[in-house]
């Protein structure tokens, strides 16, 4: 079967034309890093429809434009998938770089199309290039191969890794005693491989793009879900899941702290909403910089905040309980040019051995703080000693004697 390869690159191209005005116009819809790689990747496709026609027409166009405008279009190209693909992975881009690999692998092929011809030598350059972005995407995309890693990005890698096997193959014929060596239309395997391996790469890889696209969206918004706005911690549905995990991890001990900020009504009465929410960043921040990697810190609601302490027992939960309490009693905040103290009470709770209820832990802390509260605010406290001994935490009306 004789196959026309300058055909193939022309439907290439055309694929790459259809699919690039589609991913362009859906960029309406999103914002941040996904647009932006999404606007990327749709660039990507045009130059690649571009290199594409101008590749078929080797030979039926100056070489200037079919060699040298074409590739330098291509490893634009190329750069931009690399950018694209970096920057819905969350790694630093690393723009010049990926420019200047590009700038010098297109300098290197237009030398050996116009000073020195020589195509083995400009096939070489271009693997070479496209090495160096390859490696810059199997790096980052190393955790996809791990067991449980993510399945869009496998799928992107096998995407480029087959991409790069298409490279090799071509390469295989241009060895040093491989004679003659065929031009780029050339229908050895080779060269059938890999164009029509390129012909579909748009397509495929455009899949692999945007399941990456939808699962960085899906965890955003995961995150979106899990964040309390005004503050940045985790909230009261992300609480509830990381305790749940905590529990579910086995019998290790665990405390909680329950805080509330005393009096605060009256702060926002007197500086309104705006300086009540100053209150809760900078209490946030002081409590934050005070914990442990692994220490959960999340608003429950209000002006009331849990910590998580996995590991923790009673004593260390109350000696930073103190030294919290401490710390917010100890800022100096000023609110409209006046200054403002803020204490905090703190209820602690520790888990019980073979405790399994996450709610029991937390309403037990909840009590503690209401008898902080009731023994005067502005301290630590411990649950009443009834909340451990009948087991409900004293929050269910007693059975009848
Ligand atoms: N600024 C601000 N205020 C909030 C927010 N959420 C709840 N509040 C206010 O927090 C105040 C809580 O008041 P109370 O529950 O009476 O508690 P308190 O005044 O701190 O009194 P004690 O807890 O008994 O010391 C109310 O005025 C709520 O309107 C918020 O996101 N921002």
């Amino acid at each position: 079967m004789h196959i026309d390869l300058a055909t193939v690159a022309l439907l290439g191209a055309l694929q790459a034309l259809l699919l690039a005005p589609l991913l362009l116009a859906a960029t309406r819809a999103y914002g941040g890093v996904a647009r932006a790689s999404l606007r990327i990747w749709g660039s990507v496709l045009l130059l690649q429809a571009l290199g594409w026609v101008l590749l078929g027409l080797r030979g039926r166009i100056s070489d200037w434009i079919s060699v040298v405008l074409a590739n330098g279009v291509l490893m634009a190209s190329y750069a931009g998938t690399a950018l694209a693909l970096r920057l819905l992975l969350g790694v630093p881009p690393r723009r010049s770089l990926l420019a200047a690999i590009g700038l010098a692998g297109w300098l290197g092929i237009a030398w050996f199309a116009v000073v020195a011809p020589d195509y083995a030598m400009r096939v070489y350059i271009a693997t070479l290039s496209l090495g160096v972005y390859l490696a810059m995407l199997l790096w980052p995309l190393r955790h996809a191969a791990r067991r449980g890693g993510s399945i869009a990005q496998r799928v992107m890698l096998l995407v480029l890794l087959a991409a790069a096997a298409g490279w090799l193959l071509r390469l295989r014929e241009l060895a040093p005693g491989a004679v003659p060596r065929p031009g780029l239309l050339v229908a050895t395997p080779g060269n059938v491989a890999q164009m029509i391996y390129g012909a579909l790469e748009p397509v495929l890889a455009s899949i692999g793009f945007l399941l990456m696209y939808n699962e960085a969206a899906q965890a955003e918004l995961r995150r979106l879900a899990r964040t309390d706005p005004l503050t940045g911690t985790l909230n009261r549905l992300a609480l509830d899941e990381e305790l749940a995990r905590l529990f579910r991890a086995g019998p290790a001990a665990l405390a909680v702290l329950m805080l509330d900020v005393d009096h605060f009504k009256r702060i926002n009465d007197r500086h309104g909403h705006a300086g009540g929410d100053r209150v809760l960043t900078a209490l946030v921040a002081c409590v934050g910089a005070r914990l442990r990697a692994g220490d959960v810190l999340g608003r429950v609601g209000g002006e009331e905040f849990l910590v998580l302490l996995p590991g923790a027992d009673l004593a260390a939960a109350l000696a930073l309980a103190e030294a919290l309490r401490g710390a917010v009693a100890g800022l100096h905040m000023a609110l409209d040019g006046e200054p403002q103290a803020i204490t905090l009470s703190l209820g602690v709770a520790v888990r019980q051995p073979h405790e399994d209820d996450p709610a029991a832990l937390v309403r037990r802390a909840d009590r503690a703080l209401y008898a902080a509260k009731r023994e005067g605010r502005n301290r630590v406290a411990v649950p009443p000693p009834e909340a451990l001994a009948d087991g409900r935490d004293g929050t269910e009306p007693s059975p009848p004697p």
